[in-house]
């Protein structure tokens, strides 16, 4: 991979936060609010990735029902996660010194998530993380959400960026996807949600912790 590098743009979800017993909570609570039993960190973390919608119609999936209609249900999740969205989700170790690293050494940074983006901006506040990016892209403020690549190529344009001069980091293969399609060279961390071994994903790299993607990205 060309080390000389402008722009890291990250996935949230099992990339740069642990969100999985936030999303566990609130899938929880919207399906006791329909009589259904809850499910475990397990039983959702590979339904995580592809958006708020998407990880509900899989948890009612999981108790063999189709779901509700769809926006009624994501209204009642959103109102249970918001407001809890970062109670007990964590950027997973060596994040903050990372993010620092690479912004010392001059690239800029931005988020691009599946994930509805008053939740995004709530979490990285919380976390104390959102000074870190320039330009957050949520899942419902994008032409399309990942693996289409409109969605890295809104975040190439907000930030100015040529997609050579940018790297991509996730850990599902929409990120693997998107970051192909809008010709962005991609780094999967080998921890997150991914459904399949991260190695099968086709990424460019496959990393194992923050300290070696920070050598990978910016020597
Ligand atoms: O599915 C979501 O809500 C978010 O997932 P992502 O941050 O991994 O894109
Ligand atoms: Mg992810």
């Amino acid at each position: 991979m060309n080390r000389v590098k402008r722009a890291a743009i990250f996935d949230l979800d099992g990339t740069l936060i642990d969100s999985l017993p936030d999303l566990t909570t609130a899938i929880n609570k919207t399906l006791a609010d329909h009589g259904l039993p809850p499910l475990t960190t397990a039983q959702i973390a590979p339904m995580v990735g592809d958006g708020a919608s998407t990880l509900v119609t899989r948890a009612f999936a999981a108790h063999g029902l189709a779901a509700p209609p769809v926006e009624p249900v994501l209204q009642q999740f959103l109102t249970h996660y918001e407001p809890h969205a970062a109670d007990q989700t964590k950027p997973w170790p060596g994040v903050i010194e990372t993010l620092e690293y690479l912004r010392a050494k001059g690239l800029i940074l931005a988020v691009c998530t599946n994930k509805p983006t008053k939740a995004t901006h709530e979490i990285l506040a919380a976390l104390g993380l959102d000074h870190f990016f320039a330009v957050v892209v949520g899942g419902d403020d994008t032409p399309a959400l990942k693996p289409n690549p409109a969605h890295i190529n809104a975040v190439l344009d907000r930030l100015g960026v040529h997609h050579e001069e940018a790297v991509m980091i996730g850990d599902s293969i929409n990120d693997v996807l998107a970051a192909k399609g809008a010709n962005v060279p991609v780094v999967v961390l080998s921890f997150g949600y991914s459904r399949v071994p991260p190695h099968e994903l086709g990424a460019d790299l496959v990393v194992d912790d923050f300290a070696m993607l920070k050598r990978v990205i910016a020597g």
